[in-house]
């Protein structure tokens, strides 16, 4: 941060230049975006580049007798068809998981979910490619199905995965079953029983979170190009960890990763979606190798929905213990997380749950246990955190459910039994039951803002009046969320994937005429950051971020890095960004004073450049220093101006956010109408309040999408429904409610620039929000809980059951 008092009337111009920290910038990746001149991965075309589609198994459940290829590959412009039996020799048929499982590339004698990969077709074209999908004849023979997780479970359920035959140790320890993965524990049993037996109240509440899909607009899919005379692999794929990639393919191919080049170019939403690696991928990577030719493989919407990547499917119950003034005294949680036939997970390795003990919430609760089983099912894998931070959208759903039902239990308003629980400011930073440290928060003064401004007293008064009256056409609800994100994973000693903690990078090099270019280990899709990154750089080193350069998702140019999701870029790669600037200043530090023939402590910065201190006409600006840095540095100095900077967090950050939400339930039809949404977003120190609130308008959008419609259910044969978007709810802008947003600012004390993630914060925190309206729009019928998603007809049953529809 700047090291001296500033005028900010003198210093306007120069601060407006520099578009540093704090300024709503414009977006500089739109012109390209608007004007159609982005570059997707499906804009590539090489040279001789074939095409391969997938074939799929239309049965949840079933022994594959034989496969017969023999007249898809007569087929003219077919070059290919791959089976488990062509990847054998590589050892390429099954590949290990982020979550410490294996997955089947290519069905190995038997499918465990429906349009599992069954075999590649390699072809001139898509269109031939698909014609010879069809000439492949698979004999299947099937078998009993399960998609209900605790069926699964029962002694006599069908076996889902044969290859773990006798294995009574996972990942993450033991299985107590043949479709059991692995049970989690965190907290203290003991303790939170005994706080439950001596708790003057106590509630029950069973909630399944429903399966659902990130659905970004660009489906997932890659060019894979090996070169065998160079023995070079390059790879353009829609990956959110690029870096990872390339370790991951390097492990499985034993091409050494200075010989492999993953290039995510411009990526349309990943959403959690583009975390994983998926066996198309490394089809298309192992024909590529094999017939000497660059291979694309792009996923089909229907392919998209169904194969590469679900989130949530928790079937929680939650219990809260606490005294008659609503004081909560202990957490209780059990869950059944079903995560379809191959454990791939996208979490950090040593936690098979996530984040999601950040379920004590905003709440200062001294009693926690939380137990979690993992089932496989004959669904497609996945558990991806869509839209946030390793299930920590279940844990706060959990919890804001839970105060929700507590408070009506004791006919506590809403809002001031949050207010009687959280925890306090003088509390933080605050060591929670379930073990998480959180870094800071202020949780009162945001709720009041929040109340202030939408009247809350007049809301409650306006419903208590449309109760009592009969003839009222519609059910108003408020719904409240106080909640706490954990994002920016994470420190080293407590996160890794496959072995590699999860820090992150930047490296700055700045050039003669004082212009730069930085890179770094994430990258964006959408989050526009190129543009934010390099207002931290003019802040932090005086460099306007005009003539920044930001480039980041190639493995030959960028440092290392574990990417993007869980809102982390701006907690750990933002933080690499700034300490790599502070080495640029400090360098640009000394070379300005040897140009001054000062000594380096006499000199102060100042804004985009270095004074003498108590001589401030004396100065040096950055521009001159970029230049004297390639021909006239200090004694001894290195020339050139760069630096680089990994940076292991200590800690997570953990912004925090008061929604509201009211809603009109139609009593004559069940639709419902969000009437109001009051977003509250504390994200620490914001660097682009524009784009934060793109951020939280995109957030909310998505959060009212899997409230009021988006789902993945499957019917007993294990067929999955809504695996197209006439089935998958997609919410357009006829649909979306307005948003109004609100903020406020405490940083967090441990990041270099006190900023927290802010992406995931408008989906996590409005999806409890909005069914907390729904259910309290029949909270004074004795409602305490109704399932996702709320619509019209899930409604309209509620109604009809109650006896108040029409
Ligand atoms: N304080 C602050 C924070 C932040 N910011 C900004 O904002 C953004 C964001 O950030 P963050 O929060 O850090 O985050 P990131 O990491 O970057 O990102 C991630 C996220 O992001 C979001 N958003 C978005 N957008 C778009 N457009 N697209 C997409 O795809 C997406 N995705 C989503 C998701 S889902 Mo996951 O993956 O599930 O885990 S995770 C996620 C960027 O630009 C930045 O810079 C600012 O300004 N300030
Ligand atoms: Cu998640």
């Amino acid at each position: 941060m700047n090291e001296i008092a500033r005028d900010p009337a003198a210093d306007l111009g120069r601060l407006e230049r520099l578009e540093g920290i704090g300024c709503a910038r414009k977006r500089r990746e739109d012109p390209r975006f608007i004007q159609g001149r982005g570059t997707y991965v499906d804009d590539i075309h090489l040279p001789g580049m074939l095409f391969g589609i997938m074939i799929r198994s239309p049965y949840a459940h079933a022994r594959i007798k034989s496969i017969d290829t023999s007249r898809a590959k007569a087929h003219p412009g077919v070059h290919a068809v791959l089976t488990a039996e062509d990847l054998k020799p590589f050892k390429l048929h099954w590949m290990p998981t982020l979550a410490g499982d294996v997955q089947a590339v290519l069905a190995d004698g038997k499918v465990s979910f429906q349009n599992q990969e069954v075999a590649f077709v390699v072809a001139e074209d898509r269109y031939i490619a698909a014609d010879a999908a069809e000439m492949v004849e698979v004999e299947y023979e099937e078998l009993p199905v399960v998609v209900d997780p605790f069926k699964a479970m029962l002694p006599d359920a069908p076996v889902i995965r044969d290859d773990l035959a006798g294995k009574d140790v996972g990942a993450h320890g033991a299985r107590r079953h043949h479709n059991h993965i692995f049970n989690w524990q965190i907290g203290d049993r003991d303790r939170t029983d005994r706080a439950f037996d001596a708790a003057a109240v106590t509630v029950s509440q069973d909630m399944l979170y429903p399966r659902v899909h990130p659905c970004p607009l660009e489906t997932c899919g890659c060019v894979a190009s090996y070169d065998a005379v160079r023995g070079d692999l390059t790879v353009w794929i829609t990956s959110q960890a690029p870096h990872v990639v390339r370790t991951v393919v390097g492990l499985l191919s034993s091409i050494p990763e200075s010989k492999i080049r993953i290039i995510s170019p411009d990526i349309g939403g990943g959403f959690g979606n583009k975390v994983g690696v998926y066996p198309g991928y490394v089809t298309a990577i192992a024909a590529s190798i094999v017939l000497g030719r660059p291979v694309k493989w792009i996923e089909s919407r229907n392919e998209n929905l169904t194969t590469t990547a679900f989130a949530r499917d928790y079937w929680m119950t939650g219990e809260l213990a606490a005294d008659t003034d609503g004081r909560i005294k202990a957490l209780r949680v059990k869950v059944l997380a079903d995560h379809g036939a191959f454990d791939a997970c996208a979490d950090p390795t040593k936690w098979p749950a996530g984040m999601f003990h950040v379920c004590t919430g905003s709440y200062d609760i001294a009693n926690a246990h939380v137990s979690v089983d993992g089932v496989y099912t004959n669904k497609f894998p996945g558990g991806v955190s869509y839209r946030c931070s390793f299930r920590v959208t279940e844990a706060v759903y959990l919890i804001e459910r839970m105060i929700d039902v507590l408070a009506q239990k004791l006919g506590i308003d809403k809002a001031e039994i949050r207010l009687r629980n959280f925890i306090p400011k003088d509390k933080f930073p605050y060591h929670s039951a379930l073990g998480l440290d959180y870094d800071s928060g202020d949780y009162t003064p945001a709720l009041q803002k929040v109340m202030k401004a939408v009247d809350y007293d007049a809301l409650r008064a306006e419903q208590a009046a449309k109760r009592a009256d009969p003839d009222c056409p519609t059910l108003m609800g408020i719904g409240i969320t106080t909640f706490t994100e954990i994002v920016g994973a994470g420190p080293s000693k407590s996160c890794d994937i496959l072995g590699i903690g999860m820090f992150d990078s930047c490296e700055i090099r700045v050039h003669p005429d004082g212009s730069a270019i930085a890179r770094m280990g994430t990258i964006s899709q959408g989050q526009g950051h190129q543009t934010t990154y390099a207002q931290i750089i003019a802040t932090e080193a005086g460099i306007p971020a005009s003539v920044i350069q930001v480039e980041e998702g190639d493995t030959s140019t960028a440092p290392y890095g574990l990417g993007t999701y869980g809102s982390r870029s701006t907690p750990v790669a933002g933080a690499a960004v700034a300490r790599a600037s502070h080495k640029i200043r400090e360098k640009a530090r000394k070379i300005a004073a040897h140009l001054l023939e000062v000594s380096p402590d006499d000199m102060e910065f100042d804004l985009d450049q270095f004074r003498v201190k108590g001589d401030p006409a004396r100065a040096k600006s950055m521009k001159e220093i970029a230049w004297a840095a390639y021909n006239n540095v200090p004694e001894g100095m290195e020339m050139g101006l760069e630096a680089v900077d990994y940076y292991d967090p200590p800690n997570f950050t953990f912004p925090f956010g008061a929604y509201l939400a009211v809603v009109d339930v139609l009593k004559a039809t069940g639709e419902i109408k969000v009437r109001r949404f009051y977003a509250l977003d504390d994200c620490g120190t914001r660097i682009n309040p524009m784009i934060i609130e793109g951020q939280i308008h995109g957030g909310l959008t998505e959060g009212f999408a899997v409230a009021f419609g988006q789902e993945l259910p499957y019917d007993e044969q294990g067929n999955v429904l809504g695996g197209t978007l006439m089935d998958y709810f997609l919410p357009t802008a006829v649909e979306t409610p307005h948003w109004e947003t609100d903020f406020t600012v405490t940083p967090s004390p441990h990041h270099p620039i006190g900023a927290k993630g802010v992406a995931e914060s408008p989906h996590v925190g409005s999806i409890p929000c909005f069914s907390n309206a729904v259910i309290d729009a029949f909270a004074h019928l004795g409602v305490t809980h109704t399932g996702m998603p709320h619509n019209a007809y899930r409604t309209w049953q509620q109604l009809l059951a109650l006896n108040i529809a029409g």
